[in-house]
């Protein structure tokens, strides 16, 4: 029996001049990217600084900009010693990546490849989306296209060499009974480039009881979500698809 394959976007993108009508976007739900700001104030921080005198000070500012923004910049260091570690220019060698902790927590990571699209206003490479899981960093090249919600406004998240991006997922909004922001963000694609970013999803197992920290609750703070198993999150998250309405509502008190 013969098998069809079904070509991926990146295959047809070198043979069309505009967007395939599946993935033209309805006219009220478009980039609009006229109305994009380019606001360089994510915070940008040098997590260094954590193994040194200053580890408070950058505590304080890791707190700060999981209150204010749910999303921050990184700068990594990792010693020549450790690059050489996992360098090699034999092309049989495998990476191996591991992806779980000693109990059922997971990392997952994902290779986002967003081909270069004739009319980029029609569509998204991602539609604007909360992240479901505790907290996700992500690695971009030099091609932009991430965008964050920021005051009500889609704001461009201009890449910075050598930094990871992190964001708060739901989950650690749930924790942090709403202290910390689970922030919409969501891709574009442009004209020009073709453009990949690599997000790391860290979760926890799925039998974990996920809940506001009995620390943070009080007479002035009383908790803001039930609790429940992170597989009952991830399940009605994925049965609503990616959706810029937050899933967190269905878990609300
Ligand atoms: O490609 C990006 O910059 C964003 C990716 C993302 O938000 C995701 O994979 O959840
Ligand atoms: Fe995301």
């Amino acid at each position: 029996m013969a098998t069809t394959i079904k070509p991926l976007l990146t295959d047809l993108v070198s043979t069309v001049s505009s967007v395939p009508p599946n993935y033209v976007r309805p006219e009220s739900d478009r980039p609009k990217l006229n109305e994009v700001t380019f606001d360089h104030s994510i915070p940008l921080l040098d997590l260094q600084g954590l193994h040194g005198p200053n580890h408070s000070s950058v505590i304080k500012e890791i707190g700060e900009a999981c209150q204010n923004y749910g999303f921050f910049q990184e700068f990594f260091h990792l010693p020549e010693s450790e690059r050489l570690k996992n360098y090699s220019d034999d092309p049989m060698k495998t990476t191996r990546l591991s992806t779980s902790f000693n109990g059922k927590h997971a990392q997952h990571m994902a290779i986002n490849c967003y081909p270069p699209c004739p009319e980029p206003e029609l569509t998204y490479g991602l539609p604007a989306h909360a992240d479901p899981n505790v907290i996700t960093i992500l690695l971009q090249a030099d091609v932009p296209g991430l965008q964050v919600l920021k005051d009500g406004k889609w704001t461009a998240v201009s890449p910075v060499p050598y930094t990871f991006i992190v964001n708060i997922g739901d989950q650690i909004q749930v924790v942090s009974n709403d202290r910390y922001k689970s922030v919409l963000h969501r891709a574009v694609v442009n004209c020009k480039e073709e453009r990949i970013s690599i997000p790391t999803f860290y979760c926890p197992s799925p039998d974990a009881v996920m809940r506001p920290a009995p620390q943070l609750i009080d007479d002035d703070h009383p908790p803001l979500y039930r609790s429940y198993s992170y597989s009952e999150y991830y399940q009605k998250f994925w049965k609503r698809g990616l959706n810029a309405e937050t899933c967190l509502d269905m878990f609300k008190i």
